[in-house]
């Protein structure tokens, strides 16, 4: 079994493109422990470098913020360590920081892979893969190893006894796909890697792809501030597989007043390896598939890409402007063969056609499209912001949109979300148009296809006025006995021929504890609801003649929404 002890100076070129496998942060636990008297043995896959807790004692003797096992061991002591994630180990960080006097004089490391539950100390699978190898004090040890079988449990052995600060196995993951729908790429389990960052003075790039949403803004990627105009930071993520991409999760978590003021992403395909250091960008292919968009603080923001038909990537860079922090970055796509960048069209390209209007009306117009399907998002104010705006109260005050206004109302029993939306209208003059609230009872839609999505058929518009629709409640006599808990929300950016860009059609999810404004004659399908009826409150301006002066709408095949 060779193995070489690594200088700390050489830790970035020999473990850079590898996962820590073991960290708690990826979901890494203690399964079992000979003993662990003086200090617990957790503390070895936290992320945190170990603080000295020198002077500081508890019922059992010093404290240590490490694994510290009692004394007098005739034999050794063991722990075994579930990894977060299945892979290939290729090296270790074995930490005595803080420990002399104490700390282990040796260890050795061992492995397994099992599919059937926790492996006992004594389990005849274990293998060594680091033989007994002795340790100093107060140190950092860093072993490199030959790639192992993919395994998913390590047992750490000391001899006779001591303590050790961290334990960190580095390895590359042994993703498992689902084979028939999309997931994200980037995450570590996926096998995605950040292979560069532009800056990561507080907080490291690699955090963005880790499981869940962290505890706090310290298991973020936060970029120092900047004082440069025009400043802009990045990562680039390469994806565990190459696939199609759709949507993206920007996730601005506990970065209330340092969230970046935007964001942009952009994709590439590539079949090398890329020494991001030496490459020169402009050599690079990058395609935006996401123009830069405004970033809120605290919310995980969900938005669809662009530019991303029949096309196949494998890096995306995720561009964050001036500066700022973001938890986790989600990129939703689906694997695809490692053939070429580019996929042959199915035939699910977006081809519109435009047919000859209905005699019945002039307001209303068909527009023929092949099929395409459209991801429904959860609703946030930032994607929907260039639609119009969103209406909602926020439990942390601070997650509300930069300079929304917050103050006691009620005689102080009430927060007020001051005017989140302004109405306004634009009628001629002399149109007799009279601003109102109406309700609408929406009966839910009733045909959801097998896999979960519903046909786009209309959209309309209102050329003078914008439009709010506030969900109401349910209760006895007139109300509803039950309401639906959602419902869509379709828009569509205007073509340059004053029809619906079909191409820009986005698709949200809307709860019930959310209101909609569409902004003036922001193209949109009409009101819909899912599972339930329901109830809702309308705030605009009309005429109310049925005239084109009120609505406009125009009939819509061929797009699917992917409601479940
Ligand atoms: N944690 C602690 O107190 N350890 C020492 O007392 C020792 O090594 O026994």
């Amino acid at each position: 079994m060779t193995f070489g002890s690594i200088p700390l100076d050489q830790f970035t070129d020999t473990f850079s493109t590898t996962t820590e496998l073991s960290s708690v942060a990826l979901g890494g636990r203690i399964v079992a422990v000979s003993d662990e008297f003086f200090a617990e043995a957790f503390h070895l896959l936290l992320v945190e470098p170990a603080p000295s807790m020198k002077g500081q004692f508890g019922p059992n003797g010093a404290l240590y913020n490490g694994w510290e096992t009692r004394r007098h061991n005739q034999d050794h002591d063991w722990c075994i360590i579930q990894l977060g994630i299945a892979g290939t180990a290729v090296g270790f960080d074995i930490d005595t920081s803080n420990f002399n006097g104490n700390e282990a004089p040796e260890a050795s490391v061992e492995a397994l892979y099992a599919a059937d539950g926790d492996p006992h100390q004594k389990d005849t699978r274990w293998k060594e893969i680091l033989p007994r190898t002795p340790l100093g004090p107060n140190s950092r040890h860093l072993f490199s190893i030959a790639q192992t079988e993919r395994i998913n449990y390590i047992k750490l052995n000391m001899y006779p006894d001591g303590g050790i600060a961290r334990f960190r196995v580095y390895g590359h993951v042994t993703p498992v796909y689902p084979s028939d729908r999309s997931f994200d790429l980037a995450h570590v389990s996926a096998g995605g890697r950040v292979e560069f960052v532009s800056d990561q003075h507080f907080g490291v790039g690699s955090n963005l792809i880790l499981p869940g949403r962290g505890k706090n803004m310290g298991d973020g990627w936060e970029t120092k501030r900047t004082r440069v105009k025009g400043h802009k930071d990045w990562v680039i993520i390469k994806l565990g597989a190459a696939g199609n991409l759709e949507h993206v999760e920007i996730d601005t978590a506990h970065f209330k007043g340092n969230f970046p003021e935007s964001c942009e992403l952009h994709a590439l395909c590539s079949d090398h390896e890329i020494d991001w250091k030496a490459q020169q960008d402009e050599e690079l292919e990058w395609i935006l598939i996401l123009p830069r968009t405004k970033l809120g603080p605290h919310r995980q923001h969900y938005f669809q890409l662009e530019n991303v038909e029949d096309r196949k990537f494998t890096h995306v860079r995720v561009t964050i402007y001036p500066d700022g922090g973001l938890k986790r970055v989600r990129i939703t796509g689906r694997r695809t063969d490692t053939s070429t960048a580019m996929i042959e069209p199915s035939g699910g390209a977006m081809n519109a056609k435009l047919s000859a209007v209905p005699e019945e009306s002039d307001s209303q117009r068909t527009e023929l499209i092949h099929a395409a399907m459209i991801p429904v998002l959860p609703l946030t104010p930032e994607a929907f912001g260039p639609f119009g705006q969103v209406l909602q109260a926020y439990g942390d005050h601070n997650a509300a949109p930069k300079g929304t206004r917050i103050t006691l109302a009620n005689d102080g029993t009430a927060s007020k979300f001051h005017k989140l939306s302004l109405l306004s209208s634009s009628y001629p003059a002399d149109a007799g148009a009279t601003a109102g609230i109406s309700i609408y009872r929406c009966k839910p839609l009733e045909e959801i296809a097998a896999d979960g999505s519903v046909n786009l058929t209309a959209l309309e518009r209102h050329p003078y006025t914008k439009q709010a629709f506030i969900p109401m409640g349910c209760g006895p006599g007139e109300g509803l006995s039950a309401t639906a808990d959602k419902y869509l929300v379709v828009v569509a950016k205007n073509g340059e021929d004053d029809r619906p860009d079909l191409g820009t059609v986005r698709a949200f999810m809307a709860t019930t504890a959310q209101g909609v404004v569409y902004d003036t004659a922001v193209w949109h399908q009409p009101m819909t609801v899912l599972g339930k009826s329901l109830d809702l409150a309308c705030v605009e301006t009309q005429i109310g003649d049925g005239s084109g002066l009120d609505c406009e709408i125009v009939r819509v095949e061929g797009i699917r929404l992917q409601v479940e």
